[in-house]
């Protein structure tokens, strides 16, 4: 097969590989191996002209701007932090409307965030998230001292390491197991493909076409 027509598209294990199959199967594509019962990265599809790379959710925006991955598929909250830190090289034409969370702030139970916020006083927030957070609290006028971590954000409130968490919220579940409540939204968060612009100038032929079924599958979902 002539080298130019494999399109490579990368995305994380876990819900949002979960949630891409049925977009691909809506665009006739299937994809026989899962990394749940592979240890492959990379795995084929029955469309030979596409592979898919399994890489960590944060490292999705990082082989699709490099060209490694001609295509993606990154939350938005992984793109903000992305984008911020290397800006430009990554077109993000849909939203998938897929991985939907939000990201919150939260606190422990017993924490007076309004009065806090209210009394000037200069919060210490642990995140993964460090630059949607600085803007947050940029926007709202409160002095942030932030940091980060790269996971289990939740025990920084109870340990005495943060007085409140910037993290992604879905049911509400992991917050409440662990005595913290949410106070404030900070963004609304789904799944956008993202795309390399270099391949779309280059492979528009091959890429366009798979864009449109995303596009089309996304929005008969
Ligand atoms: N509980 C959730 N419900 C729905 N969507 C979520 C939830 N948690 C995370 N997401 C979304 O799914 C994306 C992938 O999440 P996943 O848990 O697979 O990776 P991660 O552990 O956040 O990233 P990494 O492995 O790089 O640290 C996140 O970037 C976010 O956009
Ligand atoms: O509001 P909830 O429905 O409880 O979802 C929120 C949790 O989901 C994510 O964790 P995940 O389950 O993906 O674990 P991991 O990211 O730590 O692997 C996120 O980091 C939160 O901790």
């Amino acid at each position: 097969m002539e080298k130019s027509s494999l399109i490579t598209l990368a995305l994380s294990k876990g819900r949002i590989f979960e949630d891409t199959v049925p977009l691909l199967q809506a665009a006739g594509i299937e994809v026989p191996e899962s990394p749940e019962n592979s240890r492959k990265l990379i795995l084929p599809t029955s469309d030979p002209n596409l592979r898919l790379l399994v890489v960590r959710a944060s490292d999705v925006p990082t082989y699709v701007q490099y060209g490694a991955a001609d295509i993606g598929i990154a939350g938005k909250d992984i793109l903000y932090e992305h984008t911020k830190e290397h800006p430009g090289g990554l077109y993000q034409p849909i939203d998938l409307d897929i991985a939907k969370c939000r990201l919150a702030v939260a606190v422990r139970q017993d924490f007076d965030y309004e009065a806090a916020v209210k009394q000037g006083a200069r919060l210490r927030v642990a995140t993964k998230y460090v630059n949607v957070t600085r803007e947050h609290f940029a926007r709202k006028g409160v002095y942030v001292d932030i940091i980060k971590l790269y996971g289990s954000m939740e025990l920084a409130p109870l340990v005495g390491l943060a007085d409140a968490i910037v993290d992604i919220v879905s049911t509400g579940g992991t917050l409440r197991a662990n005595g913290l409540v949410p106070v404030e939204d900070v963004a609304p968060i789904s799944s956008r493909l993202i795309v390399n612009q270099a391949s779309l100038k280059t492979r528009a032929k091959y890429l366009q076409p798979l864009i449109d079924a995303f596009a089309a599958a996304s929005q008969g979902k």
